[in-house]
């Protein structure tokens, strides 16, 4: 991978291209998250010369990994499910298949803690909606009476239309009141997958999103929700494989690159990279993709390449805070496990992808929309998640803490509130040769990885027929 910080020998300080190069349109890409790389492949991928910059020593954004001593830690469990297409499409991509695990079939194993009953969500090989109804029935955290109003419930969000803008302004949490949901159903279930996957409670999270989310994880095919995690580090797929798939397809990655203006010259773009301290490169491009968060864009976009850009000032984000313990034994026995009745939300075992040795378990907490707890000090998460911990895992009574630490992500997701669908931009701007990518982007998903590459897709896509270049891989189409 290069991580040039000034100009390369193939291409002068102006952007000039060497001879082989004349003729072949160029594309600046800026942001090396998921959709920033998914948009510079594409880009690539369909012959355009692409450089990508990204502020940051890494790619992956904000999927990564970091070393704490021997071990390895992601920033924050990423799971996807088998309905994240293009994300797999991604995986493909960067040649990073081997390095994520995908359950056969969907398998959560729930425990209360405040009764220490174990239960699962499991799917059966039977049809839509058929696939859970058994599962549903066992499901021991729900009286009879609020597992048929969940199935109720369940058959009524199925007729919704997502894309539907009358949804995006009505709050989740009141729609499952109205229709019959209990708060225990709201926690037990409704809460259980929608915090995780939306970033945000019920009462907090617009109806269209959260009607996306069920609809194609549970109610569209029934291996839609079969779990999906990386088994190796986030880095060795998000930057590693990222980084050799950029290089295969030649494109000149910057690192520790920072874009700090995007201006345009006619059917030209000027894009000032400030690649050190007191130094700066100008890129010369026929298309830019911006693939940088929000505020970011914001303050990137040219004048009036977008109607309203306050809009995107508006989008709020919510944060998810990582709690990593590390045990001196095993002490769960299964990939990971869901909670209720307690503070903790979902627990994964990071032993072997971390490089753990010597006999440990490491498992990290995954606590989404932890507003209330973002910015609490280490030692009152440790006194709070330590004997939650206990009271979920009876293994962990008689285990020694051989380490503790926290991590935050203030600004994790965008925030999926009512009202966030309207404020969200497409791809197309104003100016036909600046295009806008990020999970935070109209994809019609909720800020996931999947959500990330579908921007970039689509962003690359528009930008590609701008140019008048052929380049539909089909990809969007097919996901
Ligand atoms: C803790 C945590 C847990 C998560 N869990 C899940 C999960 O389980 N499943 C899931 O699907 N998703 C999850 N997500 C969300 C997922 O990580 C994001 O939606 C996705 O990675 C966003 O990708 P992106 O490319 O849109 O943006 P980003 O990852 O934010 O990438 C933007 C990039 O732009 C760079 N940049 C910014 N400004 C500039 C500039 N001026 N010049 C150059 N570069 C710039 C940044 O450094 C960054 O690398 C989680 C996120 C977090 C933080």
């Amino acid at each position: 991978m290069t991580t040039t910080q000034s100009s390369t020998s193939d291409e002068s300080p102006a952007g000039r291209a060497p001879a082989g190069d004349r003729g072949r349109r160029r594309a600046v890409v800026i942001g090396g998250g998921l959709a920033g790389t998914t948009a510079a492949l594409a880009l690539a991928d369909a012959g355009v010369r692409v450089t990508l910059t990204e502020a940051r020593p890494r790619l992956g954004g904000l999927a990564f990994s970091f070393r704490r001593g021997d071990l390895a830690v992601d920033n924050g469990q990423h799971v996807f499910l088998r309905c994240c297409t293009a994300y797999q499409w991604f995986l493909d991509r960067i040649a990073a298949r081997d390095l994520v695990t995908l359950q056969e079939r969907l398998d959560v194993p729930v425990v209360d803690a405040a009764t220490g009953r174990a239960g699962r969500l499991s799917r059966a090989a039977l049809p839509v909606p058929l696939h859970l109804a058994a599962s549903l029935a066992r499901y021991p955290h729900l009286s009879l009476r609020e597992r048929a109003s969940v199935g109720r419930a369940a058959l009524a969000l199925r007729g919704l239309d997502p894309a539907d803008p009358a949804l995006d302004g009505i709050d989740f949490g009141s729609w499952l009141a109205e229709h019959g949901q209990s708060a225990r159903t709201v926690e037990a279930l409704w809460d259980l997958v929608g915090v995780a996957t939306l970033n945000a409670t019920a009462g907090d999270a617009s109806l269209g999103l959260a009607a996306m989310v069920f609809k194609t994880g549970l109610l569209s095919d029934p291996g839609a929700a079969d779990i999906g995690w990386a088994s190796a580090p986030l880095g060795d797929l998000h930057h590693g494989r990222a980084g050799a798939a950029l290089e295969a397809a030649g494109v000149r990655v910057l690192l520790r690159s920072r874009a700090a203006a995007i201006t345009s010259d006619g059917a030209l773009r000027r894009v000032t990279v400030e690649t050190g301290p007191g130094r700066t490169e100008q890129l010369e491009a026929d298309t830019v993709v911006l693939a940088v968060p929000q505020r970011e864009a914001h303050a990137l976009l040219p004048d009036g390449a977008v109607e309203d850009p306050e809009k995107l000032l508006r989008i709020g984000t919510a944060p998810i805070l990582n709690v990593h313990v590390i045990y001196d034994r095993q002490v769960l026995d299964q990939p990971f496990v869901a909670a209720l009745g307690s503070p903790v939300q979902w627990v994964f075992d990071r032993t072997a992808s971390s490089g753990l040795t010597g006999g440990g378990q490491y498992l990290a907490l995954s606590q989404s929309a932890a507003q209330d707890e973002i910015d609490l000090p280490v030692a009152e998460l440790r006194d709070r998640y330590l004997p939650e911990l206990a009271r979920l895992l009876p293994a962990v009574r008689g285990a020694e803490v051989r380490d503790f630490f926290v991590t935050r992500e203030r600004t994790a997701t965008f925030a999926p509130t009512p009202g966030v669908g309207a404020l969200r931009p497409g791809p197309v701007t104003r100016d036909p040769g600046v295009l806008l990518a990020g999970a935070w982007t109209a994809t019609g998903w909720p800020a996931t990885m999947e959500s990330a590459v579908r921007s970039g897709l689509q962003a690359s896509r528009e930008a590609l027929s701008a140019l008048g270049l052929p380049g539909n891989n089909g990809v969007l189409e097919a996901a």
